[in-house]
């Protein structure tokens, strides 16, 4: 097996007395999209930029491409492109411009043919002279993309790189990432969408700088042990209220004219949900557990942990 694009160990961060993150490890093979979720303020910003070489940690070790985390941050942050949450154009600036302009701050060499071909390869060439101010979320998307691909990384870290980006163009920006991967790339990707979790290779769930789950979204489901049932009928909310805090349910959510019931204690939450149906009059039926319940039943963990 090839070394790992990403391969870090324990990684710890603090700011002031607060560990923001908490004794992380992760690894990412070549060519891998690798998801990247937990709550707001979980820590995925921080660990990102523990990764590129931004922030010294203040524990932990590792490589990124082959660099040493603490001594060869230079190198990495050559190798990685990072979009950042907020990144930022001239808005009076055509696409081209504010891509040769990103090409001149890294003193690219060929400079208009890396421009030209970047603007190719992204899908961006026939809008090249559209100024970035007028540009749909999702076009500042792709041009946000170019920019941090234009000097050729072999690593990706993209922190929510769709928030607020309509369907479609989340889709096509997704699609664009498994282009890229399939050409070798690797992809980090921070994201709060559970269908983008799904489209990732392997998924890493943080929570309050802990890291909760790992793996493929089928390993991460079956890993968090819970059962789900669907509840249907006339009088769903009644048995919602009565499957409330009950023995065996851990979430219930409606679902159109369904309720969603989720435990970890499958026999009590059959037991209970049964006893409900048969006050209420209701159905029951055996669901799958989404990757949505097990993230929501994480972040309840987590919350419990903390009070
Ligand atoms: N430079 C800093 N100084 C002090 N605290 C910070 C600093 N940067 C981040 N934090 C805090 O660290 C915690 C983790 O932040 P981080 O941005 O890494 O989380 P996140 O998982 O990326 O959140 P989100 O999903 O909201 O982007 C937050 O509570 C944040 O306020």
């Amino acid at each position: 097996m090839s070394t790992p694009a990403i391969e870090v160990s324990e990684l710890t961060k603090r700011f002031g007395e607060r560990t923001v993150v908490d004794r992380v490890s992760l690894s990412v093979a070549k060519g891998e999209i690798a998801g990247f979720l937990g709550p707001n303020g979980s820590g995925k910003t921080t660990t990102i930029r523990l990764m590129c070489g931004l922030l010294q940690p203040d524990g932990g070790s590792g490589r990124v491409l082959g660099h040493d985390i603490l001594t060869e941050r230079g190198a990495i942050k050559r190798e990685v492109g990072y979009m950042t949450q907020k990144f930022s154009f001239y808005e009076d600036l055509t696409i081209e411009e504010n891509l040769s302009f990103v090409a001149g701050l890294y003193q690219m060499r060929r400079r208009r043919e890396v421009v030209r071909d970047t603007l190719k390869d992204l899908g961006l060439w026939t809008r090249r002279g559209q100024l970035a101010g007028s540009l749909s979320g999702g076009w500042k998307q792709r041009l946000a993309l170019a920019a941090c691909v234009m000097h050729k990384p072999r690593l990706l870290m993209l922190d929510e790189p769709t928030a607020g980006v309509d369907p479609k163009a989340r889709r096509d920006f997704w699609d664009e990432i498994h282009r890229l991967a399939a050409d070798g790339l690797t992809v980090l990707v921070s994201t709060h969408y559970m269908d983008e979790a799904e489209r990732c290779h392997r998924i890493n769930y943080i929570s309050y700088g802990t890291l909760v789950a790992q793996g493929t979204v089928e390993e991460v489901v079956r890993d968090a042990g819970l059962t789900t049932v669907v509840v249907t009928g006339e009088a769903t909310s009644e048995a919602a209220n009565k499957l409330r805090g009950a023995e065996g349910v851990d979430q219930i959510a409606p679902f159109g004219n369904t309720l969603h019931v989720v435990g970890r204690d499958g026999e009590a939450l059959r037991r209970t949900v049964a006893r409900v149906a048969a006050e209420t009059g209701t159905q029951v039926a055996d669901a799958e557990t989404s990757l949505e319940d097990v993230f929501i039943q994480l972040m309840g963990d987590a919350r419990d942990n903390m009070s």
